[in-house]
């Protein structure tokens, strides 16, 4: 493992902060503008199978554990950081990745800064580190727009339907009472495309959101499946959806059909269960009260695109823990997976045609400190190196699931991804 060595410095307000980015693999993680940009490597790490999280999170403790932080700032994502993508499944053939950037420029609690990470040889780095003053990574100019028409891949109308039939008798088998179904979508930007006007779209469409790019794989994820801020924990589980409506009143009667529907209501109620159960597995028994809240009630979280039934999880970091091993814990809740896991992720991977690869796996970034947030990866691609593009989007099927229903519904949960990814028409 490399030694390194980061130090964060305030510095002016940068601007728009996607400038320093990476138009080719941008290390990104933004909400309303603010958050975090990282650029170059230091390292990176692959993981795979069973113990991916779990490696990835040993890597890391070895890390921190040699390496040398100096944070003037001391806001969320300051100090030495790195950015994360896990797979959605222990079989699948891609990589599992951590990667540490040699700078990271950021405004959070409108505070801005930037972190300078290097590799240090020195067996004994205790010395000051030389006053250099700070100098800003280069602003990158925009490269050629990614842009490409999404198609349906493997899974088509038709074979979604026999997928969610299929997961309908076995419900009624009982080998299952949830399993997320999710289809695929595919395009081409070109190899040399700049993925940050992919990052700016769906960002400045979908504020509320939490805006990701990590080793290729982008989206804006409305779901936050853990994040860690010294001793708190917050999640925010959502699981069950209706497409708005196309006028007024078209969509108030939607938002109101979500929120009497049982069948939408037993769906969430299956991935909060998943969430609070994994957080609680976590207890140990010096820390037995992690004091874990979550709304009685799901509120009703509308985004330009759909409603979701939604609820937060609130607690407190068992002691000796830090986000990974919640992520570990958490994914994946049965919002993407299903009920029981354990029956459900073979199910899924019988039933779907493909590999999910990062798609609904962990997306975020860590801190030293062990603090992070990870977003369940929705409503996002993968985009290779070539500029092959992966598009995923799925629903919950669960008892009284209507096959029909089901594909309407991931419509509109391409429609972020899709949309950022449309040919502009010329002015
Ligand atoms: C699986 C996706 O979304 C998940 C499934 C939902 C549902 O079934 O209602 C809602 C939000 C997400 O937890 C997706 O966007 O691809």
């Amino acid at each position: 493992m490399p030694r390194l060595r980061a130090r964060t410095r305030p510095i002016s307000d940068p601007g728009d902060l996607l400038r320093f980015a990476e138009p080719r693999n941008p290390a990104v993680w933004l909400r309303r503008g603010d958050g975090i940009v990282g650029g170059g490597s230091v390292w990176r790490g692959e993981f795979s199978g069973e113990r991916r999280i779990h490696d990835a999170r040993e890597a890391w403790a070895e890390i921190v554990a040699s390496g040398r932080v100096e944070d003037a700032v001391r806001v969320p994502g300051s100090g030495l950081v790195a950015f994360g993508a896990f797979t959605f499944a222990a079989t699948s053939a891609a990589p599992s990745v951590l990667q540490i950037p040699e700078f990271v420029i950021g405004r959070v609690d409108g505070r801005a800064f930037l972190t300078e990470i290097s590799v240090t040889d020195s067996i004994d780095s205790s010395g000051p580190v030389p006053t250099v003053p700070v100098r800003l990574p280069l602003i990158i100019p925009d490269g050629p727009v990614a842009e490409t028409t999404l198609e349906p891949g493997e899974m088509t109308q038709q074979r979604h339907r026999a997928a969610v039939e299929a997961a309908l008798s076995r419900i009624g088998q009982g080998e299952f009472t949830k399993i997320v179904i999710s289809r695929d979508q595919h395009g081409d930007i070109g190899a040399d495309a700049d993925r940050r006007h992919i990052v700016r779209r769906l960002a400045e469409a979908y504020p509320e959101t939490w805006t990701y790019a990590v080793d290729g794989l982008i989206g804006a994820s409305p779901e936050m499946l853990v994040r860690v801020l010294g001793r708190s924990v917050t999640a925010r589980v959502l699981a069950g959806t209706l497409p708005r409506g196309a006028d007024e009143a078209a969509d108030a009667a939607a938002k109101r059909a979500l929120a009497d529907s049982a069948k939408n209501r037993a769906e969430h109620k299956f991935a909060i269960d998943s969430a609070i159960e994994s957080l609680r597995r976590l207890d140990t028994h010096e820390d037995p009260d992690t004091g874990l809240t979550a709304s009685p009630e799901p509120f009703l979280l509308g985004l330009p695109n759909v409603w979701h039934l939604a609820s937060d999880i609130r607690g407190t970091l068992p002691s000796g823990s830090s986000v990974l091993d919640l992520v570990e814990a958490l994914h994946p809740t049965a919002a993407v997976g299903g009920t029981p896991r354990q029956k459900a992720m073979p199910a899924i991977d019988e039933l779907e045609p493909f590999d999910r690869r990062r798609y609904a796996g962990p997306a975020g970034w860590l801190s030293a400190s062990g603090d992070g947030e990870w977003v369940v990866a929705l409503r996002g691609a993968e985009v290779d190196a070539d500029g092959r593009v992966t598009a995923f989007a799925g629903g919950g099927i669960v008892a009284g699931s209507e096959p029909a229903d089901e594909f309407a519904e991931t419509g509109p949960k391409f429609r972020p991804i899709a949309e950022a990814l449309a040919p502009k028409a010329p002015e």
